[in-house]
């Protein structure tokens, strides 16, 4: 029998929020019991998530539940067989295909392994969003483009490389810097830090949370970091069982007596994260 997902806020971790001073929570992305397969294999089965405004939500889950599943259903690449999706308030089943080109517009991507146009230097990808949704001169695209690259920190020289030149970092900045190309206010993260060093793991995170304070962007990002985790996400959704299994901040993650979260959250690389969030906090 399906059991309701845990919600459970603690005094010490507010809700996220209230760092906007809001009371009332603005829900941007509003999943209700979404339903997706292919064939004889159901992955979703009901699945209920909401993702505020603002927030940095880190969605976590076996390998194999389906968390790239969800995040393209909600973009819109894979059909669901039930359920609703409002993004931005409005039902993406009941909207034209004008309106969601609108709402594409007001979201950024960065899938897994940065999917940038090996043929297109990085500059040339990061216009490619624009050419395609606004009509501006070449001097404007360049301009726009080369103030993403360095928000997105990388220096102006990468600009005029191609991906094959670029280390994974790199290639995750510059993906990143694509997703930012239309001022998009979410953006979806999909294992943003996989196959960086620690290091350059802890600066995309860095650079995640900043963009997040100076943009107000809100973050949607699927990841198995648990440094991530403790460092960045305001709040965690765990995926299983076609379902979100608990949600809340870091310590409902703790409190959570599902067996998969325990052993998620509970073992040994989740306690070296937890240590090292602590040492972080002491050094501040
Ligand atoms: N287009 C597709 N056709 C058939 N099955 C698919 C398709 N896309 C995904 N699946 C299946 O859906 C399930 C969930 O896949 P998904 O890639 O979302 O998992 P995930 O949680 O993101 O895994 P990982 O953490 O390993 O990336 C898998 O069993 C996968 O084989």
């Amino acid at each position: 029998m399906q059991q309701p997902a845990e919600k459970v806020t603690t005094p010490q971790q507010p809700e996220t929020p209230a760092r906007t001073g809001h009371a009332e929570r603005e829900v941007l992305i509003g999943v209700r019991g979404l339903e997706v397969g292919f064939g004889p294999k159901t992955i979703m089965k009901g699945l209920d998530l909401d993702i505020y405004r603002g927030e940095i939500l880190g969605f976590v889950g076996g390998s194999g539940t389906g968390k790239s599943v969800l995040t393209r259903t909600i973009l819109g690449l894979i059909r669901k067989r039930a359920g609703t999706i409002t993004v931005f308030g409005k039902d993406i089943d009941r909207i034209s295909e004008a309106e969601h080109r609108l709402l594409e517009r007001r979201w950024g991507v960065l899938f897994q392994h940065g999917a940038l146009f090996s043929a297109l230097t990085v500059k040339q990808n990061v216009q490619m969003p624009m050419r395609e949704y606004l009509h501006m001169s070449e001097e404007l695209l360049d301009e726009i483009a080369m103030m993403k690259i360095e928000m997105a920190g990388l220096n102006p020289d990468a600009a005029d490389k191609f991906p094959s030149d670029l280390s994974g970092g790199m290639i995750k900045r510059a993906a990143l810097a694509r997703a930012l190309a239309l001022d998009p206010e979410i953006v979806f993260l999909d294992e943003p830090t996989s196959g960086l060093d620690p290091i350059g793991a802890a600066e995309f995170d860095d650079l995640i949370a900043t963009l997040q304070k100076t943009l107000g962007l809100t973050v949607f990002m699927v990841t198995h970091d648990m440094d991530s985790l403790y460092s960045v996400c305001d709040r965690i959704a765990a995926l299983g069982e076609g379902r979100i299994l608990a949600e809340g901040p870091i310590a409902t993650m703790l409190a959570s007596d599902h067996p998969w979260i325990r052993a998620y959250f509970h073992g040994k690389r989740s306690r070296a994260a937890a240590g090292e969030a602590v040492r972080a906090g002491e050094e501040e």
